[in-house]
C-alpha cells in the first residue's frame, strides 16, 4: 500500500520530496526556534507538515516567501510575520529548480524568487528541499526552461536584447497558464522573464551581470546562500550535500522504505494539512 495524503496515494516523486522535508526539518529545526521562512512551491507543503509535529512550533514565527507559503501558513494554523519586523531568521526550508555541485541553484520556476531570496539572505541557514531530479552537477543540465529573472513591467523589452547580448538563448516572457491572458505577474507585480544560457560554469559572475541590468529587481540564481540541500529518491533514500562538505546518502533503511511510510508518518503524529 502506498502512503496517503488525506485520502490520496502520494505518487513515488512526492513520497520522495516528502521524505526529503522530513530529514531536512528533522536535521535542521533549532533548539530554540523564534523565526522560521517557508519558501514556495510544491515540495515545501510537506516542510510544514513536519514543522506541525515539533514542540514549541506554535510560539515560532513563521515568514512566507510568496502568496502561496503564506496561504499555507495561515491555513495551517501556524503564526505569520513579516521580515520588516523579524529580520533575525534562524533557518528557511525551501524547494529549487537545480542545484549544482557547490550548493549554487536556480530558483523562481514558481515566480517567486525575489522574496525567496530576502528570506534566505536573512536567514543564518538556507535549507533546500527537492527530490533527486533537481540534483545536478552543473546549473543548466537538467532544468532547461532557463534562468527566471524578475523584472520591472515597464524594463521587460529592453532587457530582453541585453540578455541576448549577455548569452542568453532566446529569452522570453513568462506568459500565464490557461485562465490568465497575458504575463505570469508576481506576487511584487513584476514581470518574468526565463532566459537559457546552456550550461552555467560560473553562476557567480553570470548573477552578477544580469543583477546590473535596469530594472531587473532579483535573479533566480541563488550563489553562496545555501547551507544544506536534502534530494529524495524514489527508493527512499536522501542525498544531502552540504556547504561544509559534509555530503552523504542516506540509505532507505533509514529514511523507510514505501511500505513504512505510512507507520513513521503515524509515528510522528503529523497533522495532514489541509
Ligand atoms: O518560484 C518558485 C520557487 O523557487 C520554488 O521553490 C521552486 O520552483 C521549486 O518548486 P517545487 O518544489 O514545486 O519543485
Amino acid at each position: 500500500m502506498e502512503p496517503k495524503e488525506n485520502g490520496i496515494e502520494l505518487s513515488p516523486v512526492e513520497m520522495a520530496k516528502r521524505m526529503a522535508c522530513h530529514m531536512a526539518v528533522d536535521e535542521n529545526y533549532p533548539k530554540h526556534p523564534k523565526v522560521i521562512g517557508i519558501g514556495s512551491g510544491s515540495t515545501v507543503i510537506y516542510v510544514v507538515e513536519r514543522l506541525l509535529t515539533k514542540p514549541g512550533v506554535e510560539n515560532v514565527v513563521f515568514l512566507p516567501t510568496g502568496f502561496q507559503s503564506k496561504e499555507l501558513i495561515v491555513t495551517s494554523g501556524l503564526r505569520l510575520g513579516d521580515p520588516d519586523c523579524y529580520p533575525d531568521v534562524d533557518v528557511c526550508f525551501d524547494g529549487a529548480d537545480e542545484v549544482d555541485d557547490s550548493l549554487q541553484c536556480i530558483k523562481g520556476g514558481g515566480a517567486c524568487l525575489f522574496q525567496e531570496k530576502l528570506i534566505g539572505f536573512l536567514a543564518k541557514r538556507l535549507v533546500i528541499v527537492a527530490d533527486s531530479r533537481k540534483n545536478s552537477h552543473m546549473l543548466g543540465e537538467y532544468w532547461k526552461k532557463g534562468v527566471p529573472i524578475e523584472v520591472m513591467p515597464m524594463a521587460y523589452t529592453s532587457i530582453l536584447p541585453q540578455l541576448v547580448a549577455l548569452g542568453a538563448l532566446d529569452p522570453k516572457l513568462r506568459m500565464g497558464a490557461p485562465g490568465k491572458a497575458g504575463p505570469v505577474v508576481t506576487d511584487n507585480g513584476n514581470f518574468i522573464i526565463d532566459a537559457s544560457f546552456g550550461l552555467i560554469k560560473n553562476p557567480e559572475g553570470l548573477f552578477e551581470k544580469i543583477k546590473l541590468l535596469v530594472g531587473v529587481v532579483e535573479v533566480g540564481i541563488f550563489c553562496n546562500m545555501i547551507s544544506a540541500a536534502y534530494f529524495g529518491s524514489q527508493d527512499g533514500s536522501v542525498t544531502v550535500k552540504k556547504s561544509n562538505g559534509d555530503n552523504h546518502i542516506i540509505p532507505p533503511k533509514i529514511t523507510a522504505t514505501a511500505t513504512e511510510f505510512d507507520a513513521i508518518v503515524a509515528e510522528s503524529n503529523a497533522t495532514p494539512l489541509k
